[in-house]
């Protein structure tokens, strides 16, 4: 587990000044490992840039994911090649995304459940697949099929509004008997997707997505539920409060998703409401920026040195210092919420905003699971008086999720090839600990 210590304490990462992790570090064969667990559906995404017109060729809904027939796909994928449309293929999936990114961003395992081809040749989707995906990301738990993994095609217009069309393959084949029930009950976190529910007759993505979630909730591990697309919760609202309500923990939405799961357009609001169903809630939203909302115990929150804000809840922000927990774990639990505008104001030119939520993920997961591996190894710190859910407060972890969208907005592919640089160039030296 990457901690960037040098960092100082206002700096996004965890550092933890009294109790210096890097001490215990170096006793290396003592160390516990942690690791985080997703569910995806295994997709390559093909990536083209088209307009309208083109998009009502094909019979597709701008900004919607969509699954798409063999026919259209076979249809789509000649144009796209005809024409030399395609700008890359690369590995996709929201989890998947999300889960490599973590395993870069923390430099350290993760697990990652879902259907691969028996039948590998060099270059094939599967292939491609595997070789974009971080070593750092376990895929030994993948299970074999007979067949092809999905496509999507991410076609993006003038606007830079995406439209998926899903050919699934095998994608939603995975079955509740390839989830490894104490592989999960071990896990920081289960990270899961709405799509695992969006399946056909037959399809056993959605069975092995529940049993993988009722086995999370029986251990007590948090379930992180990122919305995907809002058409999705726009067909059957009342069917996620309830699922969020049930299962989940941590729910991540962009402003969009937010609306249709709430009914709410303000982030702030969405976020609020949606603390009556889970723990912690991310809420992205464009060039806004990012709004999280969670809970802390009265006796450990902490008052933010930044003014407050006016909101939806005035002086939401006031307590955005505390490191948010459980509701269960608060003996009086109060409201806590933050929020960041883009890192640096967001980058001058944007290459792609694909993935730009989900790397907001990676960075908060990392914070969680950064959480575990410190209370593991370092028990009787004092940063475990506090049964808190992440290492850092919800102010921290905001900016360095900000940060890791930052570093998509600025490359075509939605997933990191690196991590984030020890010391920021643009920052001035007095920022950084000695
Ligand atoms: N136009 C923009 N200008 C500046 N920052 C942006 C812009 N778009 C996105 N961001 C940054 O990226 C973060 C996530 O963006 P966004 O809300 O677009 O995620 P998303 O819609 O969930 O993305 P995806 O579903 O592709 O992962 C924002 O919180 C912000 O920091
Ligand atoms: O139906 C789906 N299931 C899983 N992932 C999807 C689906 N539709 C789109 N994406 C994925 O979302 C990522 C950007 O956030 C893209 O990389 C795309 O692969």
């Amino acid at each position: 587990m990457k901690f960037p210590g040098r960092r100082q304490h206002k700096h996004y990462f965890p550092v933890d000044n009294k109790n210096p992790l890097t001490n215990q570090v170096n006793r290396a064969s003592q160390l516990v490992r942690n690791y985080i667990v997703g569910i995806d559906q295994t997709l390559v995404d093909i990536e083209a840039k088209v307009d309208q017109a083109f998009l009502d060729e094909f019979g597709l809904q701008r900004g919607m994911s969509q699954v798409i027939s063999d026919d259209v796909t076979e249809r789509l994928y000649n144009r796209l090649k005809d024409e030399a449309l395609v700008n890359y293929e690369f590995a996709g999936g929201t989890i998947a995304n999300t889960i490599h990114n973590y395993s870069v961003l923390a430099d350290d395992r993760s697990v990652l459940l879902g259907v691969m081809s028996n039948n590998i040749k060099v270059g094939d989707y599967a292939y491609r697949f595997l070789s974009n995906t971080s070593s750092r990301v376990d895929l030994n738990h993948l299970q074999p099929v007979d067949g092809p993994i999905g496509r999507c095609f991410t076609l993006i217009d003038d606007s830079g509004e995406r439209t998926f069309g899903i050919n699934a393959g095998l994608i939603n084949h995975l079955r509740p008997e390839s989830i490894n029930e104490e592989l999960i009950a071990n896990a920081s976190a289960l990270v899961i997707s709405s799509y695992l529910m969006r399946t056909q007759p037959g399809d056993t993505m959605t069975e092995a997505a529940i049993k993988a979630v009722e086995c999370a909730n029986a251990a007590n591990v948090p379930v992180v539920l990122t919305l995907g697309t809002k058409h999705l919760i726009e067909k059957e609202p009342e069917f996620w409060r309830e699922f969020v309500q049930k299962h989940v923990n941590v729910l991540t939405m962009n402003e969009e998703e937010a609306l249709a799961i709430t009914g709410y357009s303000d982030p702030l609001q969405a976020a609020d409401c949606c603390l009556d169903w889970v723990d912690l809630v991310i809420c992205t939203a464009g060039p806004e920026g990012l709004y999280m909302a969670g809970y802390v115990d009265d006796k450990f929150k902490r008052e933010t040195e930044y003014p407050l804000m006016p909101g939806h809840v005035p002086d939401f922000n006031r307590y955005e210092y505390s490191r948010p927990m459980r509701l269960s774990d608060c003996e009086q639990p109060i409201r806590i919420y933050t929020h960041t505008a883009p890192y640096m104001g967001g980058p001058d030119s944007i290459k792609n905003t694909n993935g730009a939520g989900d790397a907001a993920l990676a960075a908060i997961l990392h914070d969680l699971s950064a959480n575990v591996y410190h209370k593991r190894n370092v028990e009787n710190s004092s940063k475990h008086i506090q049964s808190a859910l992440t290492y850092s407060s919800l102010s921290q972890m905001s900016k360095y999720a900000n940060r890791a969208s930052y570093e998509v907005l600025v490359q075509h592919s939605p997933r990191l090839s690196r991590g984030l640089p020890e010391r920021e160039d643009s920052l001035e030296q007095a920022y950084w600990a000695k």
